[in-house]
């Protein structure tokens, strides 16, 4: 939420970037793919304990997952594939970031697995509540992106472990404030 308000902000910037990207007839779904890949070689690094390195891998790769919905809009290719692609890949991201992380040993595998399942359960909750019928519901305080910059900052003073706790917290409220909304908006 606090994150996605900026958004309409960062906008020009990243349709400056796709314009190269859709004049060599790149695909959003390639980009997509791209944005998967470099997650999984982030997530290999934090296995490999090299946490500096695996965070800038997933800075960029947040880039260019910020990329493939601005080239699918700026070009006229959004597609409903494309959306269940970009949803179904972030998911797998965000599992294997927290994989790699407790492969790794830089947090123990409980504290691992309350964090995937709290982030899980955020984006399953959005996705179950929308096609219930409650509209957008892209609420909370641990949507995402703030997940995601979380486990890079952290990662880049080489304390992910503390990261994956903040984000088990928050992920949890976030998982309360979206059974909030949807109750809001679909109890009748
Ligand atoms: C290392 C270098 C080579 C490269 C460095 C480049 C940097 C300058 C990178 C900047 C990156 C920045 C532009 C983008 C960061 C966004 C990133 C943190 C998160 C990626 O989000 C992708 C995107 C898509 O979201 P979407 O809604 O489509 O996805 C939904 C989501 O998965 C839902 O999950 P959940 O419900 O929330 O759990 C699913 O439910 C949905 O199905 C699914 O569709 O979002 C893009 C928009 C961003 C929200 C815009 C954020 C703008 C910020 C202002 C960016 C702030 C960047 C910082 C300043 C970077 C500095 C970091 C440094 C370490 C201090
Ligand atoms: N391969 C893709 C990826 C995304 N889309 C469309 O963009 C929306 C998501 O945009 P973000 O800026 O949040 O990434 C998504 O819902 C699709 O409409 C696409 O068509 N193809
Ligand atoms: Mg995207
Ligand atoms: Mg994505």
């Amino acid at each position: 939420m606090v994150l996605n308000r900026y958004r309409e902000n960062v906008k020009g910037y990243l349709e400056a970037m796709v314009r190269p990207l859709a004049r060599a007839g790149v695909t959003p779904n390639q980009i997509t793919v791209l944005g998967l890949l470099i997650s999984l070689i982030g997530a290999y690094f934090f296995y490999r304990g090299e946490q500096v390195v695996a965070a800038l891998v997933l800075l960029f790769g947040s880039l260019i997952d910020a990329l493939d919905g601005t080239l699918a809009r700026l070009t006229g290719k959004t597609s409903r594939f494309g959306a269940f692609l970009d949803s179904t890949s972030d998911r797998i991201s965000d599992g294997a970031i927290i994989f790699g992380i407790a492969l790794g040993n830089l947090v123990d595998w409980p504290a691992a697995f309350l964090t995937f399942m709290g982030s899980y359960l955020v984006s399953y909750e959005r996705c179950r509540a929308e096609l219930a019928g409650s509209g957008k519901l892209a609420v909370g305080i641990a949507e995402r992106a703030e997940r995601l910059l979380i486990i890079i900052i952290t990662a880049l003073f080489g304390r992910v472990d503390y990261g994956v706790y903040m984000v088990a917290v928050l992920a949890w409220i976030t998982v309360l404030q979206r059974l909030h909304a949807a109750y809001v908006r679909l109890k009748d």
